[in-house]
């Protein structure tokens, strides 16, 4: 059942220079302390799949979908941010200018957030969708949180399904607007792509195709988590 898939093929030559580390994130990695992590996981180790794919490819649908049919929390790391951002305060304006953008947030607010998620739910597997989002996320999050995911779920799709689904979308999002997919797209093939390669690299990466109808695409999930014992 598991497939292990090889190296997808780089998407750009200089993710080196996606994986510097800025210096406010490396002090907070430096006080990332043992006491820190075992906040999460002293008392349990839940099990963690992270639901990556470009905007548009499905993940929210099919995370909800996962979530009632095998009992897994669905933490949408977009989620968090924009309720973060509906504070009125100068964090939220930040995320918001970066939001519209299409860039991706600093790790350290996100990583925030999916901790203090975690922490307050008493699930023991958790869904994370959308997150992480670059080398640079993916580093704070083991670093900061101290675990790895089990599994990584990549829903590929063509680019112009994205770029319908995400017009279609109608949920009023400042970032659902042509200009600013065009900037998710390069954003997610630059940053997110490496972070694919990766997990594929570890053998953790279970590549779905997301193309054909949500049932369609379900079916292939459904196969996949039935046939896991977390
Ligand atoms: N397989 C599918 N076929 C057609 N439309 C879909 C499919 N899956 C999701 N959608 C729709 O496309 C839009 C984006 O889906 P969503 O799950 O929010 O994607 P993501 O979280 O990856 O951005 C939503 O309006 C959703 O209803
Ligand atoms: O870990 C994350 C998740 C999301 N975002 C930001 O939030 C936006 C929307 O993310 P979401 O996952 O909700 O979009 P989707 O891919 O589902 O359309 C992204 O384009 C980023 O600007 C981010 O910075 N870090
Ligand atoms: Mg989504």
């Amino acid at each position: 059942m598991w497939r292990r898939l090889g190296f997808l093929s780089p998407a750009i030559s200089s993710s080196k220079r996606q994986n510097r580390i800025p210096e406010s994130l490396k002090l907070v990695m430096l006080f990332a302390t043992d006491a820190v992590k075992d906040d999460i996981t002293a008392s349990r180790r839940p099990f963690i799949t992270f639901v990556l794919g470009g905007p548009g490819s499905g993940k929210g649908t099919q995370c909800a979908r996962i979530a009632s049919a095998f009992g897994f929390a669905h933490l949408s790391a977009g989620d968090l941010l924009r309720e973060e951002m509906s504070c009125d305060s100068k964090k939220g304006k930040l995320i918001r200018d970066i939001i519209m953008e299409g860039k991706i947030v600093p790790s350290e607010i996100t990583v925030h957030l999916i901790k203090e998620a975690i922490m307050s739910s008493s699930a023991d597997r958790f869904l994370i969708d959308g997150f992480p989002r670059s080398e640079e996320n993916r580093i704070a999050f083991e670093t900061i949180i101290g675990v790895e995911p089990n599994l990584v779920l990549f829903f590929d799709c063509p680019e112009e399904e994205m770029v319908k689904r995400v017009l279609g979308r109608n949920q009023g999002r400042i970032d659902d607007n042509i200009e600013t997919i065009k900037k998710r797209l390069k954003v997610f093939e630059m940053l997110n792509l490496p972070v694919i390669n990766y997990y594929s690299a570890k053998g953790k990466l279970y590549k779905i195709n997301a193309t054909g109808t949500v049932d369609e695409i379900f079916e292939k999930v459904r196969h996949l988590f039935g046939s896991l014992r977390p």
